[in-house]
């Protein structure tokens, strides 16, 4: 991974240099002009000057090597090095955009495949949207004040990066349009909410890509779902098929090779193999279409860029004084993502683990900071705890069986309901005679409140034909993703906590190799144990425990006195 390199220097306009490269289709500068490294001094220069200089040094320096290369043989270009995935937050106005930009050409040796996510806080406003249109039957969409912030924030973007207004014209059209059609139904199917939250992704992409293009920077926008990223038709949380991989390295390397031009790809996006129609991946999921097109094209290196200084020891909202973890493996990662941790979409590991592609998370507004990397092994010889993760709002079933003893095939009869329901679960603990387990809200959630309520009826009611149930709700998970290997330590730490907290854990999960032990508390406990934990195994001094532990006698005794829940 290169280090970050900022166009920083000497300012050297070269206003003739760069009209003239605007219109010099060959101008492929990803492909083969070779950057020069940053020079020392540190002056603040806009992206336009930033490329300015690097086609003056393009033109000056590598002049020959164009015309052998590309143009004289008909050599293929460079190929793609990496992908770089843009997360909302990283694109939410004209102003991060110009800071992106600026990002992406601080990376001279890189040929990336840029993803990004819609603007902001445009998914949930489209949703708020459609939502709106279709309980109100708003006769005149156009008073949507969800739909008036949607247009304001990208008109303006266009305006302020000095694109055309036609880029994205034809879109607002039609998502007003959409909007109406929703209103007059009443009627928003998932089939029709992912195809709604599409115009967030398609456009983002389109401004993005128009402003690259503008600089001299050639740039190509695709949608995903025209791209070949091919899904399941599960609407609103659908999942990549294997025929994605082919497809999207045949379209990205194809069109690389016969026009190089950096790719901007819509995030979160796919297309249903079946209805052909607009998918998408689940909330976050702009994450598993960097992984995805990382993998499909073989890449060096997938980047997700953030927020935030990368994968931090607990989630920020919770308790600030979180630290970022330098070093994860793609199991700890997908553990961490996939019980609770917002930072990364749930499956997004997959790929990136199959093709053994190393992850980097960074933050777009400290591209300095080292940010976190996550491979596939990393030396655990000191490792304790990574990270607490908490998944809220979880519900969980105590079950015992009404025959007390011997009874062979109950836990297969239990979980064959949850299969017939369709329902995930997540964390169990089982005897041979009961069984308690919490259910997946991720599978939950993606439906409307009141199927949920009669879906969990349902299963009560199933499950009462062989075992008595107990249901219970406002529950959490706190997940402590670390080192199994030291798992007494961390066990006896963190019950300490919970003892000295007065709390009292109601269910503990530990798999045999996993990179998780799970803790069930009440919801309202939840997030004060979170802190209580945090500052116990990330404040305090682990070293001479993880010492006497390792030496021998299997005791690892407390030396910092333990935290209190506080606010
Ligand atoms: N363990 C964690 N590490 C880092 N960020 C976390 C963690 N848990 C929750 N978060 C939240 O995740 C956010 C980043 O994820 P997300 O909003 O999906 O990023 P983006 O939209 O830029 O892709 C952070 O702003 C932070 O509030
Ligand atoms: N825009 C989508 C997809 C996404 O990945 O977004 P973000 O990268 O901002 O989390 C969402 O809000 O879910």
């Amino acid at each position: 991974m290169a280090t970050l390199s900022h166009f920083s220097g000497v300012k050297t306009p070269c206003p003739s240099i760069f009209k003239r490269s605007v219109h010099f289709p060959q101008l492929d500068f990803v492909a083969t002009v070779p950057f020069v490294s940053a020079p020392s001094k540190s002056v603040k220069v806009s992206c336009c000057e930033r490329v300015q200089r690097l086609v003056c040094k393009a033109q000056a320096t590598d002049v020959n090597r164009k015309e052998t290369k590309n143009e004289s043989f008909g050599e293929a270009p460079d190929e793609l090095t990496c992908v770089m995935k843009f997360g909302g937050s990283s694109v939410a106005s004209a102003e991060r955009m110009r800071e992106v930009a600026d990002l992406i050409l601080s990376f001279p040796e890189e040929r990336p495949v840029i993803v990004l996510s819609a603007m902001g806080k445009t998914t949930n406003n489209l949703l708020l949207a459609g939502e709106k249109a279709q309980s109100c039957g708003v006769s005149n969409v156009s008073d949507l004040q969800e739909l008036a912030f949607i247009k304001e924030l990208h008109l303006r973007t266009i305006d302020e990066l000095g694109v055309e207004s036609s880029t994205i014209s034809k879109h607002l059209l039609e998502l007003e349009q959409l909007l109406n059609g929703i209103a007059l139904m009443k009627e928003l199917t998932p089939r029709a909410k992912d195809y709604l939250v599409s115009f967030g992704e398609c456009m983002s992409t389109r401004i993005f890509s128009a402003y690259l293009n503008k600089l001299g920077v050639k740039a190509r926008q695709y949608d995903a779902f025209e791209m070949g990223i091919i899904t399941t038709d599960d609407f609103t949380n659908a999942d990549i098929l294997e025929a994605t991989y082919p497809a999207v390295a045949k379209r990205l390397t194809g069109d690389w090779m016969s026009n190089p031009a950096i790719p901007i790809v819509t995030g979160f996006l796919g297309k249903g193999w079946r209805t052909c129609a607009v998918t998408t991946l689940g909330r976050g999921g702009s994450d598993l279409t960097a992984t995805t097109i990382g993998k499909a094209l073989g890449l060096r290196e997938i980047q997700v860029w953030k927020d935030v200084d990368g994968v931090l020891t607990c989630d920020p909202n919770i308790y600030p004084r979180a630290e970022t973890v330098p070093y994860l493996t793609f199991d700890e990662a997908a553990e961490l993502a996939y019980f609770g941790a917002q930072v990364l979409h749930p499956q997004s590991m997959r790929p990136a683990r199959e093709g053994d592609i190393p992850v980097r998370v960074k933050n777009s507004y400290n591209p300095k900071a080292p940010g976190t990397l996550i491979v596939k092994t990393r030396d655990m010889s000191k490792a304790v705890l990574t990270s607490i993760v908490l998944k809220r709002n979880v519900t969980m079933l105590d079950i015992a069986s009404t025959r007390m003893l011997g009874q062979f095939g109950f836990l297969a009869k239990v979980f064959s309901i949850f299969e017939d329901l369709g329902i995930s679960v997540d964390v169990v603990a089982t005897s041979e005679v009961s069984i308690s387990l919490t259910l997946d809200p991720s599978k939950l959630w993606s439906r409307e409140l009141i199927q949920q309520a009669s879906e969990l009826d349902n299963v009560v009611e199933e499950l009462e034909k062989i075992a008595v149930v107990k249901l219970l709700q406002n529950r959490s998970i706190i997940s402590l993703i670390g080192n199994v290997q030291r798992s007494s330590l961390i066990l006896e730490k963190a019950f300490h906590v919970m003892r000295t907290n007065g709390v009292n854990v109601q269910m503990i999960s530990q798999g045999a190799s996993k990179v998780n032990i799970s803790l069930i508390v009440n919801d309202s406990e939840a997030e004060q144990c979170v802190r209580a934990l945090h500052h116990s195994f990330f404040e305090s001094d682990l070293s001479e425990l993880v010492w006497e532990s390792q030496s021998g006698n299997g005791y690892a005794t407390t030396t910092t006195p333990l935290p209190t829940l506080s606010n």
